[in-house]
């Protein structure tokens, strides 16, 4: 089956302040429509792997493909490109824009990528909010809503380019447990009924077990 995700042999160092191996010959691949956790004890090398999975971090050697296209190597440009098209991204903090309404804030990356006019653009960001149970707030500002339902909007702004893999740092980490299992639920469906790919790294043991696929590391390793 075709691969949305994977690696090959990746490592990486931290050169100061002495040479450190941080991440250790990683390879995996990610399947359409599976949501796999990373979990490991802090210090493990989670979220710096995550950073070269999202291709924000290009100091690596190893090989990564998204869609079967080799991503190691392109320019920063090409990279954010692939980013903003294929990459939704879900912090343990949300980053909205304060002083922005929720819609506004969904739009941005549609609007970055520039694909699609302003209305359609609008309509998207207004499914993607019924889809999640906010289409009511959609014109409030973003300082304006409580901290699940904004963690649901920086959901809908990662969706918004229809990307093909979804991926989260701690999406739950500030989270009460009622709406922890919210976004739990959110996720379980868009890969069950969208086939979304989701990768998320978390310290929630009991949001790990119930993800198809639990990747854990160890000291840079994926333990076997
Ligand atoms: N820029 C850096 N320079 C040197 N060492 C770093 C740098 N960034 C991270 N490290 C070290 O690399 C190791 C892995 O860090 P990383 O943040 O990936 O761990 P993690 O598993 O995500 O931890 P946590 O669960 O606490 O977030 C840690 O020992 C950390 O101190």
């Amino acid at each position: 089956m075709k691969l949305v995700l994977e690696t090959r042999n990746i490592n990486k160092h931290f050169y100061k302040p002495k040479d450190f191996h941080v991440l250790k010959d990683i390879s995996f691949g990610i399947q359409p429509g599976e949501f796999t956790s990373i979990v490991g004890k802090s210090g493990c090398g989670k979220s710096t792997l995550l950073y070269i999975l999202s291709t924000m971090d290009t100091e690596y050697t190893g090989e990564l493909y998204l869609n079967d296209q080799l991503i190691t190597g392109k320019s920063n440009e090409e990279l954010s490109r692939i980013r903003n098209r294929h990459i939704g991204f879900v912090f343990q903090f949300h980053y909205l824009l304060a002083e922005f309404s929720v819609l506004e804030n969904v739009m941005l990356p549609a609007k970055k990528l520039g694909e699609k006019s302003l209305e359609e653009i609008e309509h998207d960001a207004q499914e993607k909010l019924k889809m999640l149970h906010i289409g009511h707030l959609a014109q409030q500002r973003a300082s304006r809503i409580s901290g699940g339902e904004k963690q649901r909007v920086a959901i809908a702004r990662a969706l918004i380019n229809n990307p093909t893999i979804l991926m989260g740092d701690e999406p739950t980490g500030n989270l009460d447990s009622q709406n922890s299992e919210n976004v739990f639920n959110i996720f379980k469906n868009l890969a069950q009924e969208k086939g979304l790919s989701l990768l998320v790294v978390t310290h929630d043991n009991d949001f790990a077990k119930r993800t198809d696929r639990i990747i854990e590391m160890e000291d840079g390793s994926i333990l076997k």
